[in-house]
């Protein structure tokens, strides 16, 4: 299947620039040819942003909260389009999809127009001094988002930064570009004004991000990728010193002490460790188990790895799906090898399964369970991101906060334990910008999200959006 991509400037489609392919992780065929933005064609979507945002910043901003909800609609009505797109992309499964990435796309717009709406004014009142704050947008914004998790970064970062009165222009991934060009065109259908949702397609360095975010007319750079090119871009950008909201990598640990109920601590671990291939920031790489179950766990979650079903993406019972590209799927092959190398026991997977039919040409790994390495290797130390943990044992609370913390990244972590004082003491004491309990990727969209140290600047999620993509003025008079 080939399809072409063009970008989408002022309301209409721009074929224009060179072109490249995309390739189907599942078969590695090709599946798009997609025009790249050079900086002429980026320097036409950041005009026609700039020339819509005076008179989308002067709409009520209930008017625009409704343009947020016709979206919402536009992405219900074209549902199976939008699935079918986002799998061409990812080879992820139907079911993942369909419970997932493309519902929390509408989610993510009808949660920020309510959150939007309904946000009071901030007034402050002395004997004789009033003081109110009013909000205006940042101008034009610059969204980069990555390939994992395709159209729900993408709308987590489109919605608010849209509904507090910007225009935007979206680079997707390289890799994923299918679900933004369908979002463009479902924005020309439902009539948004051209030119406050544009969509440029290309690569990072040295192509389209990097003129993008670079671009003087950018007001505001909100991306979401890898940690280093987090800081290639703010060294882009310090010269304006522009505004930055970072959503970047992790090396999440997840806790889980002897008191807990196992069944429900290997299930939630299988899910955090596996979901979407282990292609998701969120996921665990770094599992710390109270040595009374350590063997236990291991070997139970050892057996559900191997159990992982790798189907095809419109099977509704896959359970396992490619790496995006070859290239990641031989840096995730480069950490197996590595654990090898450093005398790591493979207790599940550690190589590549074979199909006997097309799948063989896509982008396959076994999902693996490692232990037996140091917290000093780099398996337990660098972000791998694919289908693997490494499963170490711990013997007191206080060892356990240590190791999970012993890490340059923060930005989630799980705690598996039925003691109530036990939850909430770990939790606090955790270096990390989300910590679930009990659970993994369980989500109100109204609270901050994000990490700290390696894993981000800033947080994203109900008012906390807000606030990045928005500006306040103090205003004090003298009654
Ligand atoms: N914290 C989060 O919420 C979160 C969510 C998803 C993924 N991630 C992280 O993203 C990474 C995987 O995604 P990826 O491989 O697409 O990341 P990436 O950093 O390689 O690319 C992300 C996006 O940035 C663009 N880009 C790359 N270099 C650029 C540059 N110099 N200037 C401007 N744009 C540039 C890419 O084209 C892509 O659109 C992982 O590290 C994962 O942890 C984090
Ligand atoms: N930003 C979010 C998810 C990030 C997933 C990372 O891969 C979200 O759920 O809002």
């Amino acid at each position: 299947m080939s399809d072409q991509v063009t970008h989408f400037i002022g309301g209409v489609q721009v074929a224009e620039g060179a072109t490249f392919e995309t390739h189907d992780p599942v078969t590695g065929g090709v599946v798009r040819l997609v025009h790249e933005a050079d900086r002429a064609v980026v320097d036409k979507a950041v005009a026609a942003a700039r020339a819509a945002q005076p008179g989308w910043a002067a709409l009520p901003i209930a008017e625009r909260a409704g343009w947020m909800r016709r979206l919402a609609d536009a992405i219900e009505a074209r549902f199976e389009e939008l699935v079918a797109a986002e799998i061409a992309d990812t080879g992820k499964s139907i079911t993942q999809t369909r419970t997932l990435d493309i519902p929390r796309g509408a989610a993510n717009f009808r949660s920020f127009a309510e959150i939007a709406a309904q946000r009071p004014d901030e007034a402050f009142h002395l004997k004789d001094v009033l003081s109110y704050t009013v909000r205006r947008p940042l101008g034009v914004v610059a969204v980069i988002v990555p390939w994992n998790l395709p159209f729900l970064l993408a709308t987590w970062k489109i919605g608010p930064s849209l509904v507090a009165g910007n225009t935007i222009v979206v680079k997707p991934s390289e890799h994923t570009p299918g679900s933004m060009a369908v979002l463009a065109d479902i924005a020309a259908e439902v009539g948004l004004p051209p030119g406050v949702l544009n969509v440029v397609h290309g690569f990072g360095g040295g192509s389209t991000g990097q003129f993008l975010v670079e671009h003087p007319g950018v007001d505001a750079v909100t991306f979401t990728g890898e940690s280093r090119t987090g800081s290639t871009i703010m060294k882009g950008v310090a010269d304006r010193v522009k505004p930055v909201s970072f959503e970047l990598g992790g090396k999440n640990a997840g806790l889980v002490f002897a008191d807990v109920d196992l069944d429900a601590a290997v299930e939630g671990s299988v899910r955090s460790v596996f979901t979407n291939g282990g292609q998701v920031c969120l996921c665990t790489e770094r599992l710390y188990v109270e040595r009374p179950i350590f063997e236990e766990f291991v070997t139970r979650l050892a057996k559900r790895a191997g159990e992982l079903r790798f189907g095809r993406p419109e099977d509704e019972d896959t359970t396992m799906m490619p790496m995006i590209s070859a290239e990641h799927r031989d840096k995730v092959l480069t950490y197996y090898r590595l654990a090898e190398k450093e005398g790591a026991e493979f207790r599940a997977g550690g190589g590549v399964p074979r199909f006997g039919d097309e799948r063989d040409g896509g982008y396959y790994v076994e999902p693996t369970v490692l232990t037996g390495l140091p917290p000093t290797s780099r398996v337990n130390r660098e972000e791998i991101f694919g289908p693997v943990c490494h499963v170490t044992p711990f013997d007191t609370e206080a060892e356990a906060i240590a190791l999970a913390n012993d890490s340059e990244y923060g930005l989630a972590a799980t705690v598996w334990t039925s003691r109530l004082s036990r939850a909430h003491r770990v939790a606090q004491s955790l270096e990390a910008g989300l910590v679930w309990v009990n659970t993994w990727y369980l989500r109100d969209l109204r609270t901050p999200f994000g990490g700290v140290k390696l894993s981000g600047i800033g947080r994203e999620g109900g008012t906390d959006s807000l606030d990045f993509y928005s500006e306040p003025t103090t205003i004090t008079i003298k009654l």
